[in-house]
């Protein structure tokens, strides 16, 4: 379906560094912080930027060159350009009319695509009296009466109130259906939800590329600092652990032998277990979250919710799932 191969594009301040992958699935996900040249990339693919090396074909095709209009991908961006003048309708038509499709398609198909997205009691509104949720609809609308090759969505859900978000997950789960997405976010909920392929991309660079599986493997440091790792330099490695595998206990009753730097001998088990102090909690988006100081790092961990300690508490920490990184 569609390949880049090594595109780059630099500006002063930004430079997207030779990012090559290749989509194999219908959903894909672009990951990555803010300004780390996600939309840089979907503009790349949507030929609205042009690129500095590198190509991108499309089945076998060598687009690179090849003029927006020509490549036939609909491209949504995240403040949805609505045009403010025309009504719902009219903005959903706007392409076909530029295309001169005849009336009588055009109308079957802005009926059919209303009526899939539900917005068919909307189209004699205009954009500045429609919630985001309904924007994003006529946008989407829009680009999909095209009949994209490929649907590119720049933070489809970042304007939306967050208790429609489920809803139009499913929805774009639905489009992805009948048409292949890339959709960009720094979402982690999002992209482990839709992205049967995922791209992390940090500072311009794409730095790991697969499934969902990437999640429980990152591939490098800068990946598992990104996605909320732990990292734990011991005996001259680097380690990575997700908060939820950092397990704690109270250990009141060894206060008197611990210590941070997991060579406490009168231990049972002072290979496994290590202490640390408790800090204090930390938002995470989990239930509870809690630093820990360990060997002089703060360490995310998760906790049960009935789990009783605070501040300045001993905890004896095993970690499981470590990864090496
Ligand atoms: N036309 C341009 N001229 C100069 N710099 C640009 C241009 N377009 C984008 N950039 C820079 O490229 C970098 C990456 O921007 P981009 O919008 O791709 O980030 P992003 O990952 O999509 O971030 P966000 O999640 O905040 O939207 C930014 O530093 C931005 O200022």
């Amino acid at each position: 379906m569609l390949k880049l191969e090594n595109v780059s594009k630099a500006w002063k301040e930004f430079q997207l560094r030779n990012v090559s992958f290749e989509l194999n699935d219908k959903y894909c996900v672009i990951l990555g912080p803010s300004g780390a040249g996600k939309s840089v990339i979907i503009q790349c693919i949507a030929g609205i930027l042009d690129v500095d090396g590198g190509n991108i074909y499309y089945d076998g095709e060598d687009i690179t060159e090849l003029k927006p209009e020509y490549r036939n991908f609909g491209y949504v961006p995240q403040n949805y350009a609505l045009f403010p003048n025309m009504n719902v309708y009219k903005n959903i038509k706007y392409g076909m009319t530029i295309r001169k499709i005849d009336k009588i398609t055009a109308d079957k198909k802005i009926n059919d695509m209303a009526e899939f997205l539900n917005i068919s009691h909307i189209l004699e509104r205009t954009p500045k009296t429609l919630s985001g949720g309904e924007q994003q609809r006529v946008a989407l609308a829009r680009a999909l009466v095209l009949d994209p090759k490929l649907l590119l969505l720049d933070e489809p859900t970042s304007a939306l109130d967050i208790h429609i978000k489920d809803t139009v997950m499913d929805e774009l789960k639905k489009i992805s259906e009948i048409t292949p997405i890339i959709h960009i976010t720094h979402d982690f909920v999002e992209a482990r939800t839709l992205g049967e392929n995922i791209a992390i991309v940090i500072d311009g660079e794409l730095n790991d590329f697969g499934t969902k599986d990437i999640f429980k493997n990152p591939k490098n440091e800068r990946v598992a600092k990104f996605l909320g790792y732990n990292i734990i330099s011991e005996n001259n490695s680097k380690l990575a652990v997700a908060p939820e595998n950092v397990k704690i206990e109270k250990a009141d009753m060894i206060t008197n032998n611990i210590n941070n730097n997991n060579n406490n001998n009168n231990l049972d088990n002072p290979i496994s277990t290590k202490y640390g102090i408790v800090n204090g909690y930390i938002d995470f988006g989990y239930y509870k979250s809690v630093s820990i100081s360990y060997n002089n790092d703060n360490l995310k961990c998760i906790c049960d919710e009935d789990f009783e300690i605070k501040s300045g508490d001993n905890v004896s920490v095993n970690f499981e799932n470590m990864i090496n990184i």
